[in-house]
C-alpha cells in the first residue's frame, strides 16, 4: 500500500514541555487513521506539524513525500478544524466559489461539490441560517477542492446529531474508498470504533499503540465478558458448573481471559439445552482506551 502520511520519530518541545516524543505513523491511500487521546495528548501538536504550521524539534512528516508546509504538500492536503467559521452573509456558493479561487480552481465547481456533500438544495442560502452540519459539510466540501490525497479532520462530527454523523462517515467512506488517506482526531469512541480501519492511540505525547481494532484486542488482553441466560430453573445448575459465573438479575454472566475464550465456550456449549441465549463481549474501544492511555497516576 502507498503510504501518503510518513511520520517518523517525530517529538516537538514547546520549552520544558515534550508534547510529541518520539511518534512514527503512517497513513496509506484509502485508510481511515483515528487519533485518540485525551487533552493535551498532543493529537492538535501532530496535527499541526502535518499541516506545516509548527516545526517538530526532531524526526520527520512527510506527505507523498513532501515537507508538510510545503507547496507540493499543500496542494496534497486538505484539513477540516474543529469549528469551522464562515462569513454568515455570505452563501453556501458563495463562499466555495471564493475558496475555488483561493485555490486557483474554476469557482463554477462550486455547485458540484456542494451537492456531494449534499447541500446541493441549500447553496443559494445565505451561511447565517446553516445548522451546525451544514456548516460542517460546507467545510467539508472547501476541504475536497483540488482532491486531496490526505484529509486531516480534528473532531469531525463534534456537536452534530447522529443522523449527521452518520452521513459524514458515509461521505468520509467514499472518498477513502476513491483512495484518500484520512486522519481524523475524535473522542468518539463508539463511532471511531465502527467506521475506522485503524486506531492511533497518544499518551502524554507517546504513541502508545497503533492497529486495527482486532490488532489492539490482541495486543491489550484483556478480558471478555459473557453473559448467559439460562433456561427456567437452570440458572443455579449452570453457575455451579462454570468457574467464575456470578449470578445476576438478568442471568449469569462470567469473565475469561482471550486465551480461555475457547474452551469456556466449549463448557457453555456442553450445558446443552440448560442454556437459552449466549452473549459473548469482546473489549469495548473504550475499555481499550482506558487500558493503552493510562495517564500517570491512574
Ligand atoms: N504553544 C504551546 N506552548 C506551550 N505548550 C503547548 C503549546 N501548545 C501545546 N502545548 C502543550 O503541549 C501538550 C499537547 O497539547 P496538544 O494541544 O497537542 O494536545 P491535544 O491532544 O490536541 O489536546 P486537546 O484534546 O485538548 O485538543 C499539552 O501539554 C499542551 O499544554
Amino acid at each position: 500500500m502507498t503510504s501518503i502520511l510518513k511520520i517518523s520519530t517525530l517529538t516537538k518541545r514547546y520549552g520544558d514541555v515534550t508534547a510529541l516524543r518520539d511518534v512514527s505513523l503512517e497513513v496509506a491511500a484509502g485508510e481511515r487513521v483515528a487519533l485518540l487521546g485525551h487533552n493535551g495528548a498532543g493529537k492538535s501538536t501532530l496535527i499541526k506539524i502535518v499541516l506545516g504550521l509548527i516545526d517538530a524539534s526532531a524526526g520527520q512528516a512527510s506527505v507523498l513525500g513532501a515537507a508538510p508546509g510545503s507547496a507540493a504538500a499543500r496542494r496534497q492536503v486538505a484539513y477540516l478544524p474543529e469549528n469551522v467559521a464562515f462569513h454568515p452573509a455570505l452563501t453556501g456558493l458563495e463562499q466555495l466559489r471564493h475558496y475555488l479561487s483561493l485555490r486557483g480552481a474554476d469557482p463554477r465547481q462550486a455547485g458540484e461539490l456542494l451537492a456531494r456533500v449534499g447541500l446541493g438544495d441549500a447553496g443559494k442560502r445565505r451561511i447565517g441560517t446553516y445548522s451546525k452540519g451544514m456548516r460542517q459539510r460546507v467545510g467539508l466540501a472547501q476541504a475536497l477542492i483540488g482532491q486531496p490525497k490526505l484529509l486531516v479532520l480534528d473532531e469531525p462530527t463534534s456537536g452534530l446529531d447522529p443522523v449527521s454523523r452518520r452521513n459524514f462517515y458515509d461521505l468520509m467512506d467514499g472518498l477513502a474508498a476513491e483512495g484518500a488517506a484520512i486522519l481524523l482526531s475524535s473522542h468518539a469512541l463508539t463511532e471511531v470504533e465502527a467506521r475506522t480501519d485503524r486506531i492511533a492511540i497518544l499518551s502524554e505525547g507517546q504513541l502508545m499503540t497503533d492497529g486495527s481494532l482486532p490488532q489492539l484486542r490482541r495486543r491489550a488482553n484483556l478480558p471478555v465478558t459473557m453473559i448467559i441466560t439460562p433456561h427456567n430453573g437452570y440458572g443455579s445448575d449452570i453457575v455451579a458448573a462454570l468457574p467464575n459465573a456470578i449470578r445476576l438479575d438478568t442471568g449469569v454472566k462470567l469473565t475469561c481471559s482471550q486465551d480461555e475464550k475457547l474452551a469456556t465456550l466449549a463448557q457453555i456449549a456442553a450445558l446443552g439445552s440448560k442454556v437459552a441465549e449466549l452473549e459473548v463481549m469482546p473489549p469495548s474501544l473504550e475499555d481499550l482506551y482506558s487500558h493503552f492511555s493510562r495517564r500517570t497516576g491512574e
